[in-house]
């Protein structure tokens, strides 16, 4: 047999038939080695806020807008220069506006084009010409590339542009040419984009952010707590199923499951309202409006219940299953006394908020009915089966992991568990201990387990451990002591709702320990970064989302409307350029009308974070490494065609 280098060698050559070949290919990445590195753009904690996700990922966190005050800088206007952004992000709404009050749009159309080709021009100088076309719109590739590419030898460059342009609006394709070159900015401004996790839950949309971002030309996604969640639940482990139930009803969002996945939430309704018919649920109201009318949400209201129900039985059972969670202490049905409606937790007695359980049989209390059972049954075989929902959560397994070192930057959503003296917290996980990195890669098998594993038992120790992943204490991405939706529903205590956070979150600000962390992961401490989301941001309470001098960036996209009012800002993104990263603010996005409408960009503010001092190529990237790597590749198989060690294959 041939050895491993020749092998590779032949195959190599296959691709790179002739001296010629190479050769054109080493110049070309060699050429994209020089060029600007790309815009990566991270987002976090959208939880289904479909719109404003849209909205920042079309304006990309300002770099839109960046590019046009690039191109027209003094020569324009602060409100035509938002207008023009503002066309570019919603092409086709913003026309239909100003064709109700321009009267002269064959003028605007010709002022446009010119405006955007040059805005194009500028977006498509960070990359290869290769690179370019790959990303133009099909109708228009021709013609989009005549006019962005520089002619030099053309005499009267201004005749043969107007030429072009006249003839777009002559034949009446002027609307649809503009669409297509903002959206062609818009692709061009981002190159890279991260989602630093929690897509799902609390916002009406996920499913649809899902079905933009599997179309999106570069993404990855670290999970989230939420995403597992999801994972799990479309795995079949019931404990995921009950609370992603519950959390859809608890913000009015049962439509995300029925409309948007098409699952059948009959059973669950019809065994609601004859199991709690004149129980008026009151623990249970819910934190959206559905904006279905008072009586769906009655009945949502009580499906809220039936499911929280369910799922404290289920939970229970998962943990009794599994001793090695350690989580006994989060098993409350059997310190209720039903008769008196109280319940003692830690030698205290208090009074419980509910004291309707007609399901639980106090000697018993986390058997499922049959009626239960059966629901449970048919809501494991729905998820199960759900084409779509299956088809998203493959794209998560695909584009996603649990962390993920890119540019010398650390990306997760929670944390790394920590001890009070910021050393890594050893977790157990199925009898053998983990901390830090190995804590995270072993939790990622299990998730991948979970869908892939041949072993049936396996298979389970996966769904079970994206429950574990959800909300224990071990988790990484969960990181508090623990999750206290028991307590929060049922108890008026508050200092029972309390969760109190790994000691991670406020070591951030010690050197020492962020170093660590990098260094865990393979990172040298300068020039790194560390991003996370996860936990919103209080800026309204002076909290900085800049932490260790700019190492660790916690920037939980505060996407949420829900938890807007705490945080006083609607959170967070992070733009890194070729310049630097920036930091951007946002302020709670409206609607899209209101966007369109104000032209407003929701970006209120933008911190540099860190200015490198000469302006970053891809050679200095982990794509430019590749590419380093793939140029000393050629130049072997370059040696051996003209060593005469291999033949060229023309
Ligand atoms: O505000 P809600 O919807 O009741 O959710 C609160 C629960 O969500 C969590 O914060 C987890 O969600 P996050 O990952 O978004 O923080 C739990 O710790 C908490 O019990
Ligand atoms: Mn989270």
């Amino acid at each position: 047999m041939k050895d491993l280098e020749e092998r590779y060698l032949e195959r190599l050559s296959q691709l790179y038939p002739t001296i010629a070949m190479a050769s054109t290919e080493i110049i070309n990445l060699q050429a994209i080695l020089n060029l600007p590195k790309g815009t990566e753009h991270f987002l976090t904690d959208i939880h289904g806020e479909y719109e404003a996700f849209s909205h920042v990922l079309k304006n990309g966190s300002g770099a839109v807008r960046r590019k046009v005050d690039d191109v027209f800088g003094n020569t324009m206007g602060s409100r035509t220069k938002q207008a023009l952004a503002t066309l570019i992000y919603y092409p086709k709404e913003k026309m239909d506006r100003i064709k109700r009050e321009e009267d002269n749009m064959e003028d605007w159309y010709k002022i446009t084009l010119y405006r955007l080709i040059e805005i194009s021009k500028r977006a498509a100088s960070k990359y290869t010409r290769s690179k370019v076309r790959k990303s133009l719109p099909e109708d228009f590739a021709y013609v989009i590339e005549e006019l962005i590419t520089e002619k030099a030898d053309i005499m009267d460059k201004g005749s043969y542009y107007n030429s072009i342009v006249s003839t777009i609006i002559r034949i009446g394709k002027a609307e649809k040419f503009i669409i297509a070159l903002s959206e062609l900015i818009q692709r061009l401004t981002v190159d890279h984009l991260h989602i630093v996790g929690d897509i799902y839950d609390r916002g009406p949309g996920p499913h649809i952010i899902m079905d933009k971002l599997m179309k999106y030309h570069s993404v990855d996604i670290q999970w989230g707590n939420h995403d597992v969640l999801w994972m799990g639940a479309a795995a079949g482990q019931r404990g995921c199923i009950a609370n992603v139930i519950r959390i859809c009803a608890r913000y009015g969002n049962l439509d995300i499951l029925e409309e948007g996945y098409g699952i059948n939430l009959l059973p669950l309704a019809t065994f609601a309202l004859n199991t709690y018919k004149d129980d008026p649920c009151k623990c249970f109201q819910l934190k959206g409006d559905s904006g279905h009318g008072k009586n769906e949400m009655l009945m949502d209201i009580k499906m809220h219940k039936a499911i929280s129900v369910i799922q404290f039985k289920v939970e229970g059972q998962i943990i009794q299953k599994n001793p090695g969670f350690k989580m006994e202490d989060r098993n409350l049905l059997h310190h209720v006394d039903y008769e008196k409606g109280t319940i003692e937790i830690d030698g205290k007695t208090y009074e419980m908020l509910d004291k309707n359980f007609p399901t639980i049989d106090p000697k018993n209390p986390y058997g499922l009915t049959k009626e239960e059972e059966d629901i449970m049954e048919r809501l494991e075989q729905a998820f199960l089966n759900c084409e779509k929902l299956q088809r998203h959560m493959r794209f998560l397994l695909n584009k996603g992991a649990l962390y993920k070192v890119y540019n010398n930057n650390l990306l997760y959503h929670g944390c790394v568990p920590l001890n009070e003296d910021g050393s890594l917290k050893t977790v157990s996980v199925y009898g053998k201990s983990y901390q830090g990195k190995s804590l995270y890669e072993i939790l990622e098998s299990y998730v991948r387990k979970g869908f892939h594993a041949l072993d049936e038992e396996e298979r389970e120790r996966g769904r079970d451990m994206m429950w574990y992943i959800w909300l224990s204490e071990g988790s990484p991405l969960f990181g508090k002591d623990k999750m206290a939706t028991f307590e929060r529903y049922f108890l008026a205590e508050k200092e029972t709702h309390k969760e109190k956070k790994n000691p991670y979150y406020s070591l951030l600000e010690e050197e020492e320990v962020v170093n660590g962390i990098l260094r865990e992961f393979g990172l040298p401490s300068e020039g790194t970064h560390i991003v996370n989301g996860h936990v919103p941001v209080k800026s309204k309470n002076g909290e900085n989302p800049v932490k260790c001098g700019g190492k660790v960036m916690v920037i939980d996209g505060g996407f949420s409307k829900a938890y807007q009012k705490e945080t006083g800002i609607a959170g967070y993104t992070l733009i890194s350029n070729s310049y630097g990263l920036i930091l951007v603010a946002h302020e709670p996005f409206e609607s899209t009308e209101a966007a369109i409408e104000k032209e407003s960009d929701i970006h209120s503010d933008s911190v540099i974070v860190n200015r490198v001092l000469e302006r970053k190529l891809v050679g200095d990237t982990d794509v430019g490494r590749d590419l380093r790597e793939q140029i000393a590749d050629l130049e072997v198989l370059l040696r051996a065609y003209r060593s005469g060690r291999i033949a060229e294959k023309v």
